[in-house]
């Protein structure tokens, strides 16, 4: 099986690439850079030139759940372009109601192998701006009500349902979402546990 794992930035993936090569074999790496459009460039350009059995997108992620431990490794099965849409006054008006774009997107179903069993399994929202202001927070709760955020997944899902492959989520959480405080976030231990999970899961498709 021939895997593209796309990452927004090479600290979130850095253990696994430094691993021995025999430890990566029919694995692809792409660094994209943060956010929806450099993720859907980059990609983008990948899929030029090159074909996969899967994309896999992984990363750090912001929890709306705090029943999530910091550190916890999650599958996100589905990704919203949450922002995509217009304001009608108060009201939020998205792209599918306003006729112009599709803005959700699944990921391909949980896979039977060992490494998925006991991952959660979350419906993530996609943004440009985090979350960082109640006000902003209980609006997106009320309106989508998402489990996990990041800047990439949907974009990494659009890319996937335009080329026609299949693609998967899986995000280690930093922190919560909640008005910005950066010294509680745990990004070394959620990039640890990320870069378990994908050892483990690349040893459980080369076996
Ligand atoms: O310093 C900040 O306020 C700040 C805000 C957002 C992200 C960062 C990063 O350094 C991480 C970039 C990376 O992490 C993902 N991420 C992590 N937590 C969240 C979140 O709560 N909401 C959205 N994205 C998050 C994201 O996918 C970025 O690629 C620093």
């Amino acid at each position: 099986m021939k895997v593209l794992i796309i990452a927004a930035t090479e600290g979130e993936i850095l253990p696994f690439i430094q691993s021995p090569d025999e430890q990566r074999s029919g694995i692809d790496v792409l660094v994209t850079g943060v956010g929806m459009v450099a993720t859907a460039f980059a990609l983008g350009q990948k899929l030029v030139t090159a074909n996969y059995d899967l994309l896999l997108n992984v990363g750090i992620a912001g929890s709306f759940d705090r029943a999530i431990a910091l550190g916890e490794v999650v599958y996100v099965y589905q990704d919203t372009l949450a922002e995509l849409g217009a304001e009608d006054g108060e009201q939020f008006m998205d792209s599918v109601a306003l006729g112009l774009a599709k803005h959700t997107f699944q990921g391909a179903l949980i896979p039977s192998y060992p490494v998925f069993q006991g991952l959660r399994q979350c419906c993530g929202i996609t943004v440009n701006t985090v979350h960082g202001h109640e006000r902003t927070i209980d609006g997106i709760i009320q309106r989508l009500n998402p489990t996990v955020e990041s800047m990439e997944g949907a974009a990494v899902f659009y890319a996937a349902h335009q080329a026609g492959l299949p693609a998967m989520q899986i995000r280690a959480i930093s922190n919560y979402v909640e008005r910005r405080n950066k010294a509680s976030w745990q990004i070394p231990l959620a990039i640890e546990n990320l870069n378990r999970w994908l050892t483990a899961f690349v040893h459980s498709i080369n076996r």
